[in-house]
């Protein structure tokens, strides 16, 4: 599989290093006016020489068409996407977009573009494995516990500019879409420091809580969720989010354990 990614700042760094080091990037993108545009990857990672130039993200599809990428992973802004959904389409690209703060129009565009563009688009502002984890638990509790008050509360470092985050209105959608009257949930943002990514969810009854947390302490997180995204996408086209991933993944663990059991039990027959 072949990788490109667009976004070298606090995240993009890191997921450059991340499928650096699994032998599967080919080509690095940046703002068209950034000092990193024509240096090896590896000045900007402080490693050594790695081959891979940084291009700027303009005449995108010319660059699409040398390098053929099977997956764009995008942890930049909302912008590139809207600028460049056209030229990834043309070209067959299928993308992994991170980003957070679409507008609702956006997300709609993107959307008509895999489903009628033939490419594959996920899109996911909860990238990691353990907050779609948290996500499918909160979902269980808000089915069992209607009558609770429901609260998302996330704490990010102090330069994130979107908020409440992407993955805490996510979790706020889903709590809503399995309560019994349909309410909004509250998402509360803190902005401080270096925190890297907190997300709980608040379930409060007279008498007793819950609460539900995940915490990302290190971005490498985010590089292990957008490479597993770029494994699933690889091949299809369509709209996606990191839920079908988790929900292919439980369908073929149920195979699995069934295969086993139904194995087991010829044995057993076997024997007796
Ligand atoms: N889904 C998830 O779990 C996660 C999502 N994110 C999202 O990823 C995005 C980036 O986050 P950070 O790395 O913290 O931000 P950042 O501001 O440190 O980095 C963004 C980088 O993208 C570049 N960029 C912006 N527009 C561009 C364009 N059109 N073409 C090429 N490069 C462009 C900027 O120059 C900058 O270097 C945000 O939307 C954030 O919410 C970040 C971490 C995890
Ligand atoms: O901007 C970030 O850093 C993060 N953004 C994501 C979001 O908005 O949901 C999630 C992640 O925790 C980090």
């Amino acid at each position: 599989m072949k990788i490109a990614l667009v976004g070298l700042g606090r995240t993009g760094k890191i997921v450059a290093e991340y499928l650096w080091q699994k032998k599967v990037l080919n080509m690095v993108l940046c703002r068209p006016e950034s000092s990193k545009a024509h240096k090896d990857l590896g000045e900007i990672l402080n490693c050594k020489d790695t081959g891979i130039l940084v291009e700027t993200s303009d005449h995108l599809e010319r660059k699409l068409f040398q390098n053929q990428p099977d997956v764009l992973i995008d942890f930049s802004s909302s912008n590139f996407l809207k600028d460049n959904i056209h030229a990834l389409a043309k070209s067959g690209t299928n993308v992994v977009t991170a980003v957070t703060g679409y507008e609702p129009a956006e997300v709609e565009k993107i959307r008509n573009f895999a489903e009628k563009g033939n490419i594959g688009v996920i899109m996911a502002p909860n990238i990691t494995y353990g907050v779609n984890v948290l996500m499918l638990m909160a979902e269980i509790v808000a089915e069992l516990m209607s009558d609770y008050d429901f609260e998302v509360l996330e704490e990010h470092h102090k330069h994130k500019q979107d908020r409440p985050s992407g993955t805490a209105k996510k979790i706020a959608d889903k709590i809503r879409v399995k309560l019994m009257n349909n309410q909004e949930v509250p998402a509360q943002a803190v902005r401080a420091g270096g925190i890297i990514g907190k997300h709980k969810v608040l379930v409060c009854g007279e008498f007793d809580k819950i609460e539900i947390s995940h915490e990302s302490f290190s971005r490498v997180a985010f590089a292990q969720g957008a490479y597993k995204a770029a494994q699933f996408i690889t091949g299809k086209t369509g709209f996606y989010e990191m839920t079908d991933i988790f929900e292919q993944e439980r369908q073929e663990r149920q195979k699995q354990v069934s295969a086993s059991y139904d194995e087991k039990h010829a044995e057993e027959l076997d024997l007796a």
